[in-house]
């Protein structure tokens, strides 16, 4: 529309120059376009904001909210997922919602079950992620990732992954995060008798697990694809985890991400190419692929020189070694999506369940007893998936977290079909944002009973699969249909283990939320979130930690 009325601005700038001035200065011209552009661009920005959304859109019946006069809602940032909440309990609709998002862009809200599934499922090829999380995750993870990649590249880039994610793998690797559990549980041990000369609101001191979480889930991510850990947790300060969290860490990419949304990576890198945050995170992305690419060159050579003394066991670089259909840069991307994918994702929701366990200390006695009475620690012998994944009350505990705190709160999507698509029989034009609401869904009272909001393990334990609620579209937190997250089996063997092994050990008891001490908020109703793509408590979590005799 906007090239439309550019192409009609310098058109009528030429018929007014030839036919009517009959001047043939160059300068006259230039100035002829000026003006007829300063009277086009406002028509332009009325029609946009104010003619189309209310007379010509094909989106204009549906049912809306009150989002308040115009000036607000230009200025308005991305939408929480509290205030969607809010809309799907008041506004009534049929399935969709139209509101307006940043720059007063038309956007629809999903809300029944029926539409979610026409979106990620049976008309999944009309949708695609929105050109920021496009643009970001190209940026980090290179244009073949999962992430970014879309048709038949995808398919088969899901088709080529999958045995990486096998059942039959991630039991393997129980030992393995089990081992990490434990490094985590002597570094928090550690820090809480170190915690500082810095008091707490409430005069005690505390530690901040967020940050130690990420580490630990790094070291996971590390251990898993290329057979070794980075030492995130022992060694924090070694280059490859200094580098990593810094040029991964989402606080730095805010101004590169906004230019994203409009521009494709190469015009980014070169309108940013002054900036020496921007130089740095190129500078970062490039040390972590050549490391990479460094630890693949080296397990090929190791293999190469002597199979018997280094066979290939069963982390990923190997199972990809020995299926022998990846090159060597493919792997690099795919690691590097994984990184990404399960670093941050898991960490915060470890964060959200120790958030949740250091506030009900009743829980988490009965917790650690079950853990006691049926699991050794695992300084003494190899945790298994065989004892945890009948634990009743372990799994209930984290399938709970899961649900009521999904780390991704709206899944985003963009219509990509270039003559739009339909919606619940709706039409939906070319570029129209999606948002489909996961933190609603999960807390939905038709579908998981009028306790929806509480913390119930019970009901998996009761209902292992669905938890009570209807079918797996109930609970979205690793989304569903052709796009759902591949690492999920993973991130679950990877949390409940982890889970097992701190509370296992270690009692945790809430001291406040924030970015220092000092300053902490004490009440856990008002903590904040901070969203870019994974939602953390902003400023971290602080938490006594203590070690609990007898394991
Ligand atoms: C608690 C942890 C995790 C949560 C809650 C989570 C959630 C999600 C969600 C909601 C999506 C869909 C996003 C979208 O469609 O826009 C997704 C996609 C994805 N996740 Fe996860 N994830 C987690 C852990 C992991 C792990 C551990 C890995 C890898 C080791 C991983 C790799 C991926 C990949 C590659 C995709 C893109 C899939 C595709 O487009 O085909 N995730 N995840």
């Amino acid at each position: 529309m906007a090239g439309m009325f550019l192409a009609s601005t310098l058109v009528g700038a030429l018929v007014y120059h030839r036919l009517i001035t009959h001047e043939s200065t160059s300068s006259t011209f230039f100035l002829q376009l000026a003006t007829l552009l300063l009277v086009v661009t406002p028509v332009l920005i009325l029609y946009k904001l104010v003619v189309y959304p209310r007379f010509v859109s094909p989106l204009r019946h549906l049912p809306k909210p009150d989002q308040g006069p115009l000036r607000q809602r230009l200025l308005k940032r991305q939408l929480s997922a509290e205030e969607l909440d809010a809309w799907i309990k008041h506004v009534p609709n049929d399935g969709l919602i139209r509101y307006h998002g940043v720059l007063n862009k038309e956007e629809i809200l999903i809300t029944s079950k029926d539409a979610v599934q026409e979106c990620l499922r049976s008309k999944a090829s009309d949708y695609n992620r929105t050109p920021l999380n496009r643009g970001v995750l190209a940026s980090l993870t290179g244009p073949t990732s999962l992430f970014v990649s879309t048709g038949d590249i995808h398919k088969v880039g899901r088709k080529k992954t999958a045995p990486f994610f096998q059942p039959k793998h991630m039991k393997e690797l129980y030992p393995m995060f089990g081992e990490v559990g434990r490094i985590l549980s002597d570094a928090l041990v550690g820090a809480n008798a170190n915690a500082g000369d810095e008091k707490t609101p409430g005069g005690g001191s505390a530690v901040e697990v967020a940050s130690m979480f990420q580490k630990a889930t790094l070291d996971a991510i590390g251990h898993a694809g290329y057979g070794q850990s980075f030492r995130a947790i022992e060694d924090p300060s070694n280059e490859f985890v200094k580098t990593y969290i810094r040029a991964f860490s989402p606080e730095l990419w805010p101004r590169r991400a906004a230019l994203l949304a409009f521009f494709d990576r190469q015009t980014v890198d070169k309108l940013l190419s002054f900036s020496k945050n921007n130089q740095g995170l190129l500078k970062g992305m490039q040390y972590v692929k050549d490391h990479g690419r460094e630890l693949i060159r080296q397990r090929q050579q190791d293999v190469e020189k002597d199979s018997e003394k280094s066979p290939l066991g069963n982390d990923m670089l190997d199972i990809s070694l020995k299926a022998g259909v990846f090159s060597n840069d493919e792997l690099v991307d795919i690691f590097t999506t994984f990184l990404l994918g399960g670093h941050e994702t898991s960490a915060s929701s470890l964060t959200w369940t120790i958030f949740h366990l250091s506030q009900d200390k009743d829980l988490q006695r009965r917790l650690r007893s079950e853990i006691r009475e049926n699991v050794r620690p695992p300084s003494s012998a190899p945790i298994t998936a065989e004892t945890l994944d009948n634990l009743p009350l372990l799994n209930g505990v984290l399938k709970e977290s899961l649900r009521l705190y999904p780390i991704i709160r709206t899944l985003r999507r963009e219509v990509s079909a270039k003559k739009g698509t339909t919606l619940l029989g709706q039409y939906v034009p070319f570029g129209t944002l999606i948002s489909i609401p996961i933190w609603s869904i999960n807390r939905d009272q038709s579908r998981w009973g009028s306790d929806a909001q509480e913390f119930k393990p019970e009901r998996w334990i009761e209902d292992p699969a669905h938890g009570g609620a209807g079918d797996a579209w109930d609970e979205m937190t690793f989304s569903q249909g052709t796009r759902h997250c591949i690492g999920e089996g993973f991130a679950r063997s990877e949390l409940l283990v982890l889970l097992a092994v701190l509370v296992g050990r270690l009692e945790f008891e809430f001291v406040g939320t924030g970015r220092t001490q000092s300053s902490l908020e004490t009440d856990p109703k008002k903590h904040g979130v901070r969203t870019t793509v994974v939602s953390r408590i902003a400023g971290g979590l602080w938490v006594n930690v203590r070690e609990v005799d007898g394991w």
